[in-house]
């Protein structure tokens, strides 16, 4: 049967925003390609929007745009959902709704993907359609579909990346351009990469909901984004950034997902020094990088732009292509795999290395009493050096890979000491062999 004769694909999308605006864009004028690569003619029904008659940068017909999500979902002719409007509800009361109504879902919404993922694929497999979200990690970068698919016959053991455009966006530009917090945040979102509150973004907590969805993949258990311990850049300092300097060091927001000795897992997410000779330290701008570690393939990593309209509705339209060709097939994808149900220990039990910063007064003494604290907490110096003189006078240590309790309680004791003023720096080092 000639392609233009068979029952066209009825995509729906929810959200026109940064990334809504790119994958309509590319769904009306390129629909040809489109409905050769899926095998029938794509039509895209209806735009979900907050708001109706904007002016949009977009040549689509105005009937296309609705207020009515909920009603674009139930109508029951729609094959395919896209939702990128992003956040808990209602996307997820819109998700639930397209799927119970026959409709296989593409999303960009890691947000809610690790607030409740189980619930989605709960409903997916309840309905045998698709739920895939190659947009929410990591942007146009496949990484998604490389856990979930090509090393499925493999054993992952470390998921290590940067996978905050926004984040990486501002340390690179404060520690390339010397530019302020305020400026380089307003130029991420200026260019489209923060999301619509960019707490989530410089909080740590857009790059804790992708570390959940890592480690999920990477180790067949349900990871939550309660389970991800997190911290943001909000407090990275001119100071660290010169700091981590001194050593041949950058900072980078970093996501890590691993199994620990004892085969549990352990996701964490902060900012952490990075020898310049490590691949992730020159990962610039937007860009994300994700190293993948496994038994069989070794190392592996996945580099690309991680946020902006564009890159990510190129994920978006990836996935819209695979679904669309199951639907014409009548199949379904790959679903939840969390059959090994891991043990998540918490981030005391996580092993790393350390460099403290601390003020303390210029005397005799004061370096074996802060070496004496590390030592009560078996935490191993590996390079300590005075800083400064006088009023000015700091200890840097660097140490040896350590338990993070054991460092928590050992920042806890020095801060005591007489001879100290104050531990103006604790940042874990990353990335040393
Ligand atoms: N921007 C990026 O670089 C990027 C990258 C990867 C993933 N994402 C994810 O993609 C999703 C969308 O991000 P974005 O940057 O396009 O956000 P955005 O804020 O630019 O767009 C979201 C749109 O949804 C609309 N909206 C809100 N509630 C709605 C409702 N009830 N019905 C219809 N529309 C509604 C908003 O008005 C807005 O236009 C989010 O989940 C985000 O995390 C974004
Ligand atoms: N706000 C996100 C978008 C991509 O997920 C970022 O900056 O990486
Ligand atoms: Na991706």
């Amino acid at each position: 049967m000639p392609l233009a004769d068979r029952r066209p694909l009825r995509i729906a999308l929810l959200g026109c925003g940064v990334v809504g605006t790119e994958v309509a864009r590319v769904l009306t004028s390129d629909a040809e390609e489109f409905a050769r690569r899926i095998g029938a003619p794509v039509e895209l029904v209806g735009i979900a929007v907050r708001r109706a008659g904007r002016r949009r940068d977009l040549d689509v017909p105005e009937e296309l745009f609705t207020t009515d999500a909920m009603g674009l979902v139930t109508r029951g002719d729609v094959d395919v959902v896209i939702e990128v409007i992003g956040g808990i509800e209602p996307a997820r009361e819109l998700i639930l709704a397209a799927l119970e109504h026959g409709a296989s879902v593409v999303t960009a919404n890691k947000a809610l993907l690790a607030e409740d993922g189980e619930t989605l694929y709960e409903a997916a497999a309840k309905a045998e359609r698709d739920l895939y979200y190659e947009a929410a990690v990591a942007g146009a970068i496949p990484i998604v579909r490389p856990l979930r698919e090509s090393l499925a016959g493999d054993r992952v053991t470390r998921v290590l990346g940067i996978v905050n455009g926004t984040t990486n966006f501002i340390l690179d530009a404060m520690s390339t351009t010397g530019a302020g917090f305020a400026d380089a945040l307003d130029e991420a979102q200026r260019l489209g990469y923060a999301e619509a509150d960019p707490t989530a973004d410089v909080e740590g907590f857009d790059a804790a909901a992708k570390a959940a969805i890592l480690a999920g993949l990477a180790f067949h258990t349900r990871v939550t984004i309660s389970d991800v311990h997190r911290e943001g850049i909000t407090e990275v300092t001119a100071a660290d950034v010169r700091s981590a300097e001194e050593i041949g060091s950058v900072v980078k927001l970093l996501a890590i997902c691993e199994l620990d000795a004892e085969g549990a897992v352990s996701a964490r997410v902060h900012p952490a020094m990075i020898p310049t000779s490590h691949p992730l330290a020159s990962v610039r701008g937007a860009y994300n990088a994700v190293f993948v570690e496994s038994e069989g393939a070794g190392q592996l990593m996945f580099y690309g732009p991680g946020a902006g309209g564009a890159p990510t509705a190129s994920a978006v339209l990836g996935d819209v292509v695979t679904v669309a060709q199951h639907r014409l097939a009548g199949i379904s994808g790959v679903g939840e795999s969390a059959h090994a149900s891991l043990e998540i220990v918490p981030i005391g039990r996580a092993r790393t290395r350390y460099h403290v910063a601390i003020d303390v007064d210029d005397r005799p003494g004061v370096l074996s009493a802060v070496a004496q604290a590390f030592a009560a907490h078996d935490v191993s110096i590996k390079t300590v050096r005075q800083e400064g003189h006088g009023g000015d006078a700091q200890l840097v240590v660097v140490t040896h890979e350590a338990e993070d309790a054991a460092l928590s309680a050992t920042v806890a004791d020095v801060r005591e000491l007489d001879m100290v003023r104050g531990v103006s720096s604790v940042m874990r080092v990353e990335g040393v062999s």
